[in-house]
């Protein structure tokens, strides 16, 4: 139909200005037969999730907050893991929606906080209870050079390094938590800027040379590669706990304020028609984290709802596991 039609015509452009590869129309109108109605995630199509708990860190705007909004409305109990500013100005959602803001949690200062907040036993104890599925959302992109609390350069600290930290601590609840037909999912959040990354093992963190496309391409390169190797991990221990990447496309939000502003200007009617709502891009992530389907499925990278290959790269357990030991060493975890 005609508008099947606009709609493969617009994602595919998406998919061109996303992976700046040439666009694979058989491949989209497959994926749009089989997965388009997920891209619109009509309520039903999802399994509800009651007596569930979410933790969506960066939940409180963008595709953070879409994902919160409609994994609370599939049921879910939802911990958003934000700003005390972003708390205060949060959208109405109805009563009947379950949700925890955890104030404070910047993750420019998680290292050290949430470290601080496990020893302590104190800040995470409600999230740890009853922890089911763990959403990474939160993320900056193209920022300055600039450094966490912790000394890490911030798209490194941020984008990878707390999510890696903070799986690592809710790692053992995920695993109580978890049951071999119902899963504790950990959704992380990728990008097609991955493909282009390039990961620097003798010098993680760009000393020798910053640039903030580098950097970010590599925090989302080091959070595939993450996915893979805590996948393994898990299989390898027969745990009942999955980890997943994924890729949302190009998504009209606040993550694209740092763009110079000849290109932010360029950047806003461009968007309007072309990239994604923050609702469109969370439907992937809200499927991870929810869909029958992919019960007990694995180490896998989706976009558009299936699933695709990543770079060749993460497919290298040497760097996957030469990334973790140099993770762990970095924020004083012993490696399993
Ligand atoms: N927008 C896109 O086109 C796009 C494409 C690919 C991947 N992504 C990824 O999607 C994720 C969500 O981004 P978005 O597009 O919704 O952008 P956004 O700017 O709307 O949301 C980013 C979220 O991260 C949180 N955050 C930022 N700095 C933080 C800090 N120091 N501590 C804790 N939380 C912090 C913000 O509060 C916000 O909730 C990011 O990881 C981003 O890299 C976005």
């Amino acid at each position: 139909s005609h508008a099947k039609l606009s709609v493969i015509c617009w994602t595919g452009w998406n998919k061109y200005a996303c992976l700046y590869q040439p666009i694979d129309f058989p491949l989209y109108c497959k994926a749009m037969t089989t997965y388009g109605p997920f891209l619109f995630l009509p309520h039903t199509v999802l399994p509800k999730q009651n007596g569930r708990v979410a933790i969506v860190t960066g939940g409180a705007r963008g595709m953070g907050y879409e994902t919160a909004r409609h994994l609370a409305s599939l049921g879910m109990h939802v911990v958003i893991a934000g700003f005390l500013f972003n708390s205060l100005f949060f959208p109405p959602v109805p009563p009947s929606f379950k949700f925890t803001f955890y104030i404070y949690f910047d993750k420019s200062k998680a290292v050290s906080r949430v470290g601080a907040g496990e020893r302590r036993g104190r800040c995470l104890s409600v999230l740890i209870e009853m922890s089911y599925c763990l959403s990474f959302i939160a993320g900056i992109m193209l920022v300055p050079e600039g450094k966490t609390e912790d000394s890490f350069e911030l798209h490194f600290g941020l984008n990878y390094l707390g999510h890696f930290l903070l799986t690592n601590l809710l790692l053992d609840k995920l695993k109580r938590s978890g049951k071999h037909d119902a899963c504790s999912r950990v959704v992380t959040m990728s990008s097609a800027t991955h493909y282009v990354g390039r990961l620097n093992m003798e010098d993680l963190q760009g000393r020798s040379g910053y640039s903030a496309h580098g950097a970010y391409s590599q925090s989302k390169l080091a959070l595939v590669l993450f996915t893979y190797h805590l996948q393994e991990k898990l299989a390898a221990g027969g745990f009942p706990v999955t980890s997943n990447a994924v890729d949302p496309g190009m998504v009209d939000t606040d993550l694209y304020n740092n763009l110079c502003i000849p290109a932010q200007a360029a950047k806003k009617p461009v968007a309007k028609m072309l990239f994604r709502t923050p609702a469109e891009g969370a439907s992937t992530a809200i499927l991870a984290a929810t869909a029958s389907q992919l019960e007990g499925v694995g180490g896998c990278y989706f976009y558009n709802g299936e699933r695709i290959e990543s770079a060749d790269m993460t497919y290298d357990h040497n760097v996957r596991a030469e990334l973790w030991k140099q993770s762990c060493a970095l924020v004083g975890l012993q490696e399993a």
